[in-house]
């Protein structure tokens, strides 16, 4: 279980997140949502350490792992990190020399399901292919958990089919996975847990089947009733 508790981070004298405190387990898929700004990222990124929190504590396991956390968590940025200059190939070579836990089967098999060419260069791909192979880098990753940052931003609707399908699949599948969105309509069949953050505070966190179930009320219905009033 990734956990978080009364997390603060401010930037400067502006304060980010304000006692951010929620759950994601191993298992499920948790969904950090969110309008432009709330500090989606900045929970991911403070999560796998990549910017310091000025409060609180993060949890893996019920440990804090600090340097160790790339042996636990696959971190997908919502842009590439490697060289433009550098084919599909070289990323995925790269990534294997850099993490013992690169499981290149996985890794082959992913090539061939998004139908991504080795000898393309990481400049040269369409938005669509550049978060596929992003998706790539991190899946093929044995950790047990995953955080993806807005996977499916601004990409046309097969691409996001095609990425869709992977969140219900093997690859997924035991692992705990956190998303984060500011589009909910597309992905809430797929999600589990969902975390509303409003202004860097968690206004409410839920589960998506017992929330249909209970209260009869899709994620949207709830959106509405927070941000609405
Ligand atoms: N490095 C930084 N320095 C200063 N302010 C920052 C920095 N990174 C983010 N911020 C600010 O922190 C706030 C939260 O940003 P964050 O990127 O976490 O939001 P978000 O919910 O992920 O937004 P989006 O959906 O647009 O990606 C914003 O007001 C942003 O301007």
């Amino acid at each position: 279980m990734i956990e978080l508790k009364s997390v603060n981070k401010k930037y400067g004298r502006k304060k980010v997140l304000q006692d951010v405190s929620f759950t994601a387990d191993k298992g499920n898929i948790t969904c950090l949502i969110g309008i432009n700004g709330v500090g989606k990222s900045t929970v991911l990124k403070a999560i796998m350490g990549l910017t310091p929190i000025d409060g609180g504590s993060i949890l893996i396991d019920g440990m804090p792992v600090g340097k160790t956390i790339y042996e636990h968590i696959a971190y997908v940025p919502d842009n590439i990190t490697m060289p433009p200059s550098m084919t599909v190939g070289a990323s995925m070579q790269f990534m294997k020399d850099f993490y013992v836990s690169w499981n290149e089967e996985r890794a082959e098999e992913m090539l061939t399901f998004f139908k991504l060419k080795r000898t393309d260069r990481i400049a040269e791909l369409s938005k669509g292919n550049t978060a596929k192979l992003n998706l790539l880098h991190g899946l093929s990753l044995d950790v047990e958990y995953v955080l993806m940052d807005e996977p499916f931003s601004g990409i046309d609707m097969f691409s996001r089919e095609q990425i869709a399908s992977v969140f219900t699949s093997k690859l997924v599948e035991d692992r705990g996975v956190i998303i984060t969105t500011h589009e909910i309509n597309d992905i809430e069949h797929l999600i589990d847990e969902v975390v509303l953050l409003d202004n860097g505070t968690v206004t409410r966190q839920f589960n998506c089947e017992d929330m249909r179930m209970e209260h009869g009320k899709s994620v949207m219905d709830v959106m509405r009733e927070v941000y609405h009033g």
